[in-house]
């Protein structure tokens, strides 16, 4: 019966406009986890981890009810699992009120990364600033001390810039404008001119990055006296496709002249090599049994993936996270003649136990090393890939906590040569 199951509830976005509808792959992916988490002999010996979930569609109104329903009707539940930051910025700040830890496998905001509102939470995603150091890093190694930045109004990219502008002013790189639009960026684009500006980083959502793209091209400010660092988890060819849909006034031809060049950067979350992880899986092996799980509901063959098939290693990772950190407490309780099936809503001391597990708990997973910060964010690596005749090209890693750039030396210039951050002024000797 009832007593050697463990619950735990799941705030999976699914269906819905708004934000991102990730749960679309991510839930099958934690289906596939707890199939593997409940083989496990040798994991909660005696029980069973089970998940009860609902649609949030990434609104946090929807899912602030979801997580009422879960909190509400029998069987109590031990942790909750959501993504979107907008649904874990509500679900988070309201759960400790049960004593309930909160994983964030679909959540990049910045703001998440505050131990005041959000005591509980742990991520498997990593925030958005995972980006900056690598951009630093990159400056650094390109000789860029001048450079400029161009943002979309909205919520994640301004706390990424503020962190940017924290580690550029530590790193004493200038920052010689911020530009920031809501929809259209023309006149941005145009103060970036007025300033000279030739290093940019651009923070903006896929839509936007289409409009700077063409304002770009419109405005002249590509090519080989610049370079653009995007980000880089737009889908491959988000430059040349939705053009008429979204109105935009460029050809193909001429948004893939102004993309030339540009650099992205992105958080790792497939595991890059081939090693076997707790799962006993590569990541690799987990791709096809993605695939398989999907296929019956996606036409995988031919590419049509489900919305968040990118970040499925990261609910996948997030059960397993659950799975060990519930088998360490388990036995720390069994030393006091307790179980997790004691744990109420009231019970901070059990729930204390959960979270120092979890903070502690580390292993390889399908998206990599799993480890968390005091904040509870992900510790991630990054992906540096540059737009080269009109394909991304794989430039290098960075490992951020050991401050170790991975290069192939791939990078291509337009003119041959590394782009200045500025107007080299000749003196007449
Ligand atoms: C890399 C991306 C697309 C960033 O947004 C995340 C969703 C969110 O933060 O709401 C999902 N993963």
């Amino acid at each position: 019966e009832d007593d050697n199951v463990l619950h735990i509830g799941g705030i999976f976005p699914i269906g819905g406009k708004g934000g991102w509808q990730g749960g679309q792959a991510c839930e099958p992916a934690a289906y596939l986890a707890l199939e593997d988490v409940n083989a496990r002999k040798d994991l909660l010996p005696g029980f069973t981890l089970k998940l009860h979930w609902n649609d949030s569609e990434c609104e946090p109104g929807l899912g602030a009810s979801v997580m009422y329903n879960l909190l509400y009707n029998k069987p109590q539940k031990l942790m909750l699992l959501a993504g979107c930051s907008t649904v874990c910025t509500t679900v988070a700040e309201a759960a400790k009120m049960w004593n309930l830890v909160v994983l964030c496998y679909g959540a990049s905001s910045p703001a998440l990364s505050d131990r005041t509102r959000f005591p509980t939470l742990f991520r498997t995603h990593p925030s958005a600033t995972v980006h900056n150091p690598t951009r630093i890093k990159l400056m650094e190694k390109f000789g860029w001390s001048r450079v400029a930045i161009l943002q979309q109004a909205e919520e994640v990219f301004i706390s990424t810039v503020e962190d940017l502008e924290a580690r550029c002013k530590e790193s004493n790189i200038e920052i010689v404008t911020r530009q920031s639009f809501l929809s259209d960026p023309a006149d941005a684009v145009r103060n970036l001119r007025r300033q000279d500006a030739r290093i940019i980083v651009g923070l903006f959502y896929v839509v936007a990055a289409r409009r700077v793209l063409c304002e770009m091209y419109k405005q002249n400010i590509y090519g080989k006296s610049y370079v653009w660092f995007f980000i880089g988890w737009y889908e491959d060819n988000w430059f040349e496709v939705n053009l008429q849909k979204e109105k935009i006034e460029c050809s193909k031809e001429e948004m893939r002249m102004a993309a030339e060049g540009h650099l992205t950067t992105e958080a790792l979350m497939w595991n890059q090599n081939n090693q076997r992880t707790i799962s006993g899986m590569t990541s690799e092996d987990f791709r096809l049994r993605l695939n398989d799980a999907l296929s019956k509901g996606y036409d995988i063959q031919n590419k049509r993936y489900p919305e968040g098939y990118q970040e499925a290693p990261l609910a996948y990772d997030a059960v397993w996270a659950v799975a060990l950190a519930f088998n360490k407490t388990m036995e720390r309780l069994n030393k006091h003649g307790k179980s997790l099936k004691n744990f109420t809503y009231t019970n901070k001391e059990i729930a204390d136990d959960i979270y120092s597990a979890i903070n502690s708990t580390q292993f390889l997973g399908v998206s990599g090393h799993v480890a968390f910060s005091s904040q509870g964010d992900r510790i991630a690596l990054t992906q540096i890939e540059q737009m080269v005749d009109g394909k991304y090209v794989k430039l290098g890693y960075y490992d951020t906590q050991a401050d170790n750039l991975t290069w192939h030396n791939f990078e291509r210039w337009i003119g041959g040569k590394v782009p200045q951050d500025r107007t080299i002024v000749r003196r007449e000797l």
